[in-house]
C-alpha cells in the first residue's frame, strides 16, 4: 500500500458556489412539437452542501441532473461547474471534467454482477486511470466508508439492496469527485436502508469533502437535506 495521507484535504472557500446554474431552458423535439421541459432553471450548489431536487414525475429532475453533470446541454442559459462554462463546452471536454470531477449514482445500483465488490470499486479507478500503485489503500477506503468493510468480497447478489447501494456509492467516490450526482438514489429501498444510505451521504460529504445533489419523492428524506429545490411546471418555486 502507498505511503502518506490518502487525499491532500480541498481548500474550499464555501462562500462560493462550486456550480451555478443559470436561466437554463431545455425542450425536446416532441411529435413535431417542442415539449418545453425546464423554463427558466437558477440554482448554485455550494461545497460541501446536500441538496435535494423534488417535484412530480415527468417534471423534469433528471432532465436538469443530466445537464448538472455535463451529459446534456441546455437551449439556453448558462452552467458553470468548478470554472469550466458546461453550456459553452464540446462533448470531450465535458466528458473530461465529469471523469475527474463528477460522481453518478443512480436508483438501480448498477454494478457489475460477476464482479465483488472490491473488484467493482477497482474498475472505477481503473476507469478514471487513478494509478495503479492507489487502487488498493483507496478501494479499502471507501469500502470502509460506506460500512462495507466486512462484505468487500461478496458479489452484488450476495448483498441487500442497501448494501448493493453503497458499493454504487463507494464505486461512485473512488475517483474523489468533488460533486456526486443521484437520482433517485433511495427509491428501491426500504425506510432503515434509505436511511443508512442517507447516513452514509452525510458522511463522505466531511470526510470527502463533496456535494451532493439528488432528487428525491420521500419527505422524511428531505428532511436531511441542506437546502430543497421543488419544481413545478419546469421552474423552482423556491429559491
Ligand atoms: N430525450 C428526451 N426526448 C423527449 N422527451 C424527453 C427527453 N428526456 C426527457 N423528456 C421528457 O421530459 C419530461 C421530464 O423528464 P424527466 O425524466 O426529467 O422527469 P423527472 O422529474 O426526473 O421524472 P421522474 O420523477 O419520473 O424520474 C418528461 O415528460 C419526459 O418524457
Amino acid at each position: 500500500m502507498g505511503k502518506g495521507p490518502l487525499f491532500k484535504p480541498r481548500a474550499w472557500d464555501e462562500t462560493k458556489p462550486l456550480l451555478t446554474v443559470s436561466g437554463v431552458e431545455r425542450s425536446f423535439p416532441v411529435g413535431g412539437g417542442q415539449l418545453h421541459v425546464l423554463k427558466g432553471i437558477d440554482m448554485a450548489l455550494y461545497p460541501m452542501q446536500l441538496v435535494m431536487l423534488k417535484g412530480r414525475s415527468g417534471s423534469g429532475k433528471t432532465t436538469l441532473l443530466n445537464m448538472i453533470g455535463g451529459l446534456d446541454q441546455p437551449n439556453k442559459g448558462e452552467i458553470v461547474f468548478m470554472g469550466h462554462a458546461f453550456h459553452q463546452s464540446g462533448d470531450d471536454q465535458r466528458t473530461q471534467i465529469r471523469r475527474k470531477e463528477i460522481g453518478f449514482i443512480f436508483q438501480s445500483f448498477a454494478l457489475m454482477p460477476l464482479l465483488s465488490a472490491w473488484e467493482n470499486v477497482e474498475l472505477a479507478l481503473r476507469m478514471a486511470e487513478v494509478p495503479r500503485s492507489e487502487w488498493k489503500r483507496r478501494t479499502a477506503h471507501c469500502l470502509e466508508l460506506v460500512g462495507l468493510g466486512k462484505r468487500m468480497h461478496h458479489r452484488p447478489f450476495e448483498l441487500s439492496g442497501g448494501e448493493q447501494q453503497r458499493v454504487a456509492i463507494a464505486k461512485a467516490i473512488a475517483h474523489r469527485p468533488c460533486l456526486l450526482l443521484a437520482d433517485e438514489p433511495t427509491a428501491e429501498l426500504d425506510s432503515q436502508m434509505g436511511a443508512q444510505v442517507m447516513a452514509v451521504f452525510r458522511d463522505i460529504i466531511q470526510t470527502e469533502q463533496v456535494t451532493i445533489c439528488m432528487t428525491t419523492h420521500d419527505p422524511t428524506i428531505m428532511e436531511v437535506a441542506d437546502h430543497v429545490f421543488e419544481m413545478v411546471d419546469g421552474k423552482f418555486i423556491n429559491g
